[in-house]
């Protein structure tokens, strides 16, 4: 007996930020047969659950090639765009979702040179220029902020939030694995997440600044990011530093306030998890979308938000102090970004999915 439902292509690949929110998606599309698009060595590879059939296409560098030789590039992205098209034409696929990046430009050009539906999802406050270009050609972009809308005119966006692994949701808290870190249970907690790659700008900050966090009582958990040479500088009884934490959603959930940079999944994140937040925007991030990011959040109260260059170790003390020092501060500015998240993020680019791939 063949399988009879309908077949979708999910092109995602790269980051946790790409690749969990086309995860946590497809696994409520059960009624869809599901196969992936992917690169080579990058995450999908470790990261892609094994029900779903893994394609993947050379298209690193791209980007990162801009402006050395157009000609080499058009070539690759038109070899790229060509075997994307042999996959779903071959594997008579119905549709295409993407959650963008590199892989997105030939997945979304193959499907609509096929006359095939597709979604685009873009988790940032502003698009990227990928998004931008390729957004013309989808039957609808799906926005994970609201803001990203105004900087898609005349196309078809849909608000859904963006999709994040269910252990952060409050629902999950009793099914995680408890904390492997000596944190006792009543000491406030300050989390500090530099995101995947660690923030050596945010460490420096933080490490010149806890002081007078550990003499008000709080602990402090600091992820580093394996790139910083001062990361052993600071001992202290109520410091523990990690590069990496892979029971983040666990340790996210204990945290009193959040100190971030603002990556649109780590945003998105705190919001469903209801975590107060002081965030400090990658300055180099594109068109500086990290700082629009952290606004979805500032703009309602839920945290704080600093610019690096102007944000100094003083400020910083002075700042945490004080929301360590009012405990219902802490406790509303949560409910703010509590009443941002869209918990059902997943579901509803599910919906979308189900609405247009038919
Ligand atoms: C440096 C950079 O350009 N980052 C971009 C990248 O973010 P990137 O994908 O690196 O970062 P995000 O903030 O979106 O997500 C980080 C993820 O790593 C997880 N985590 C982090 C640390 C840790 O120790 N353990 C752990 O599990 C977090 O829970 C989160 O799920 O893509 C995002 C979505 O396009 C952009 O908004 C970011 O600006």
């Amino acid at each position: 007996m063949g399988d009879a439902r309908m077949r979708l292509l999910i092109a995602a690949s790269g980051t946790g930020g790409h690749l969990f929110p086309a995860i946590a998606t497809a696994e409520q599309l059960p009624d869809y047969q599901i196969e992936w698009l992917g690169v080579p060595n990058r995450l999908e590879t470790q990261l892609v659950p094994s029900q779903y059939r893994l394609h993947t296409i050379d298209v690193e560098g791209i980007q990162q090639r801009l402006g050395l030789g157009t000609v080499r590039i058009l070539t690759k992205l038109a070899l790229a765009i060509f075997q994307a098209r042999q996959l779903l034409k071959q594997g008579q696929f119905q549709g295409v979702l993407t959650t963008g990046g590199y892989i997105a430009a030939p997945a979304v050009i193959a499907a609509r040179s096929l006359g095939l539906p597709v979604i685009l999802h873009e988790s940032n406050a502003i698009p990227g220029k990928v998004t931008r270009f390729l957004s013309r050609w989808c039957s609808v972009v799906a926005i994970g902020f609201e803001p990203a809308a105004k900087y898609l005119p005349g196309v078809k966006t849909i608000f859904t939030g963006t999709p994040v692994r269910s252990q952060f949701q409050i629902e999950a808290l009793d099914t995680l694995p408890s904390l492997d870190l000596p944190i006792p249970d009543n000491v406030p907690l300050i989390l500090i997440v530099g995101g995947s790659q660690g923030a050596v700008a945010v460490n420096k900050l933080v490490r010149q600044s806890a002081a007078a966090w550990f003499e008000a009582g709080a602990w402090v958990v600091h992820q580093t990011g394996s790139n910083d040479p001062d990361v052993e500088s600071l001992k202290h009884p109520q410091y523990i530093a990690l590069p990496f934490y892979d029971n983040m959603a666990r340790l996210l959930h204990r945290a009193s306030l959040v100190i971030a940079r603002a990556g649109a999944g780590t945003v998105t994140e705190l919001a469903i998890a209801r975590k107060p937040a002081v965030f400090i925007p990658l300055p180099t991030a594109a068109e500086d979308h990290q700082y629009y990011n952290a606004q979805v959040l500032g703009a309602t109260g839920a945290a704080l938000v600093f610019r690096q260059p102007e944000l100094t170790a003083e400020i910083l003390t002075k700042e945490v102090l004080s929301l360590l020092h009012s405990p219902e501060k802490l406790a509303q500015m949560g409910k703010k970004a509590g009443a941002i998240a869209v918990v059902d993020s997943a579901e509803r680019l599910a919906q979308l999915v189900r609405e247009i791939v038919q």
